[in-house]
């Protein structure tokens, strides 16, 4: 048998349950306590037999019974606030283990969540973590609990005669033996079992966020079909693994009874050779009855472990799987608009493909880029690459002058904005979508930031102003004005740099007019660099990049570029609408 699980077990149960120390150790000691009262409670129950036959009624009888119910009562007691020490425990670990988990997966890096659904990801923060709360309330304590039980009981009835003890004591090795050898296929058909369901969350998850597609594709079928195959591959192996659970279950009810027949048939020969009285007999009838306990609880706690080690092996891959863009040391470009520089970068998201080759350029601090090019040509990869969400294989991307992998992730990410045309709006109110859950922003910096982008016919619609709640996912706002609240959260963070890619593209023409002038303003004493097809967005940016097959076949300043009628941008102005692929 491996102990592999176990160590696992214990560090996991070492760093959540270490804060907990001062209530785990009440809980061991209440459970303690209860050991011994479960064993004296059928010690005075016996001796009142004893005693009835031997004085008739009397007083003894009287304390006997009152110590009986006090001893009864003690054991309630100590069950019920165990109990709920247990599910506090239980609570408070699970939670800081999700919370860690949720901040180490939005630490990995995109090419992680690419590979793994939101379903995927939250059955394996929430369900695997849920399936683990009894290992972490109980398991320990009610392991040492029912193995200190099955001890006491023992060496009460070896205190009794000595052959009792020896034949209890085979027969719990046997039922322990016997159930340990039937549950050895339990362990990986839990891990199928619990992959089958992430699966499953996985795909209902991506289905539930592409309803509307779905719906006006035609494609429910489709969604149908996948779902009940999911669905059937997530009930058969949880099932399987169910029932090669159950099976140890049901012999051990058969070695339950077995017992019991084996007390009452000892204590009925100790009787009948004069060594044992009537209350003794009782005694170890109660006695072997009582032995079921700890060995059904140690089964069960034991099947609850191939369940946890499942879950703990999956929780331990995603605390292992690092991500592959490592924090910078802390070094500080200069304070205000950020210069960006390219040298000699390329990149591929896979293996021999590149994406960018030897892609190279200077823009220097307060100025702003417009990106054209073909689609696919790579300008999207060039924006994920500023904000590290890849790093390139090869060259270095500069901020003012500093290598943009040495900044800390935290402070890159305040000083660089990205709006892109995918806004991501929470089921919160106006102000929260807006500051992000940051305190410290007023409403007035806001009300002038929605002002500056043409939202202010908008905001004053609102029933609560700021404290309006907005729809999940954005729903009750059009695309439009979606986007334009993007553009209001990103230079509330007041950033050095703004990326913006595609971000104007679902404005109509007149509310992307109005938004331009508001960019100016907006743009003053940053650095930008904007990605557009429509070649009027970039009517007001300083320099023009054209990227071809993720080559860079001209930079410059864009009244240049646009004057040359031989330049590549100007014959892209020439193109019908100024749109730039055919
Ligand atoms: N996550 C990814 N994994 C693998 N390949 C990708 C990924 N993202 C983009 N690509 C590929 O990289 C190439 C460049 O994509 P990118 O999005 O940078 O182009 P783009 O110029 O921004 O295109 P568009 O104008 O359509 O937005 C494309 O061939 C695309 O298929």
């Amino acid at each position: 048998m491996s102990f592999r699980p176990f160590t696992r077990y214990f560090s996991l149960l070492a760093r959540y349950l270490k804060p907990q120390m001062g209530k785990a150790l009440l809980m061991s000691a209440l459970l303690l306590a209860s050991i011994g009262l479960q064993l004296y409670s059928p010690w005075v129950l016996g001796r009142f037999i004893d005693t009835t036959r031997e004085q008739g009624l009397s007083q003894a009888l009287i304390w006997l019974a009152l110590l009986f119910l006090l001893a009864t009562f003690l054991t309630q007691g100590a069950s019920v606030i165990s109990a709920y020490l247990c599910e506090h425990v239980a609570w408070t670990a699970t939670n800081n283990l999700r919370a860690d988990l949720l901040t180490h997966v939005l630490g990995l890096d995109l090419a992680f969540h690419e590979d793994h659904t939101q379903g995927e990801l939250l059955e394996r923060i929430d369900g695997d973590v849920n399936d683990l709360s009894n290992f972490f309330s109980k398991f320990v304590v009610h392991m040492l609990f029912h193995l200190l039980l099955l001890l006491g009981i023992l060496v009460a009835l070896s205190v009794m005669d000595w052959r009792l003890g020896i034949s209890m004591g085979l027969y719990c090795l046997l039922v322990i033996v016997a159930l340990t050898w039937m549950r050895r296929s339990t362990v990986n058909r839990w891990v199928v079992a619990r992959e089958a369901s992430s699966e499953f969350f996985g795909f209902l998850g991506e289905s539930l966020a592409a309803v509307e597609d779905v719906r006006s594709n035609g494609s429910m079928s489709y969604v149908w079909h996948h779902f009940y195959k999911r669905f059937y591959r997530w009930y058969t192996t949880t099932s399987h693994a169910g029932w090669s659970g159950a099976s140890p279950w049901i012999v051990s009810q058969g070695l339950f009874v077995l017992g019991r027949m084996l007390g009452l048939v000892l204590g009925a020969y100790l009787w009948s050779i004069g060594l044992a009285s009537p209350g003794t007999v009782y005694l170890i009838f109660v006695y072997s009855s009582l032995l079921m306990q700890p060995l059904d609880q140690v089964q069960w706690q034991l099947q609850d472990l191939n369940k946890s080690v499942s879950c703990i092996q999956r929780i331990e891959g995603l605390f292992s799987t690092h991500s592959a863009i490592e924090d910078g040391d802390g070094t500080q470009p200069a304070a205000g608009a950020l210069s960006v520089t390219f040298e000699k970068v390329s990149f591929g998201y896979t293996e021999g493909e590149p994406v960018l080759k030897n892609v190279s350029f200077h823009l220097p601090a307060g100025r702003t880029l417009g990106i054209v090019g073909r689609t696919g040509g790579g300008k999207t990869t060039i924006t994920r690459l500023l904000f590290r969400m890849y790093d390139p294989q090869v060259g270095v991307i500069r901020l003012s002058e500093v290598p943009h992998t040495e900044l800390h992730l935290c402070e890159l990410r305040q000083r660089v904005g990205l709006i892109t045309q995918d806004v991501q709006l929470f089921h919160a109110t106006v102000r929260d979508n807006l500051t992000f859950f940051k305190r410290d922003i007023s409403d007035e910096q806001i009300l002038t930031v929605l002002a500056e982008i043409g939202l202010s016919p908008w905001y004053h619609a609102l029933a609560d102003g700021l404290e309006t709640m907005l729809g999940a996912d954005g729903a009750g706002l059009s695309a439009g004005e979606a986007q334009l609240l993007a553009f209001a959260r990103v230079f509330l963070t007041n950033p050095d740099l703004v990326v913006l890619d595609e971000a104007s593209s679902r404005l109509d023409p007149l509310t992307g007019q109005l938004l331009e002038q508001g960019m100016e303003k907006l743009f003053a004493g940053r650095t930008g660099i904007v990605i557009a097809h429509r070649l009027e967005t970039l009517q007001r940016v300083d320099d023009i990049l054209v990227l071809e097959h993720g080559k860079v076949i001209e930079f410059g300043p864009r009244t240049e570029l646009a004057s040359d009628p031989d330049s590549h941008f100007s014959r892209l102005l020439h193109y019908v609408d100024g749109a730039i692929h055919a």
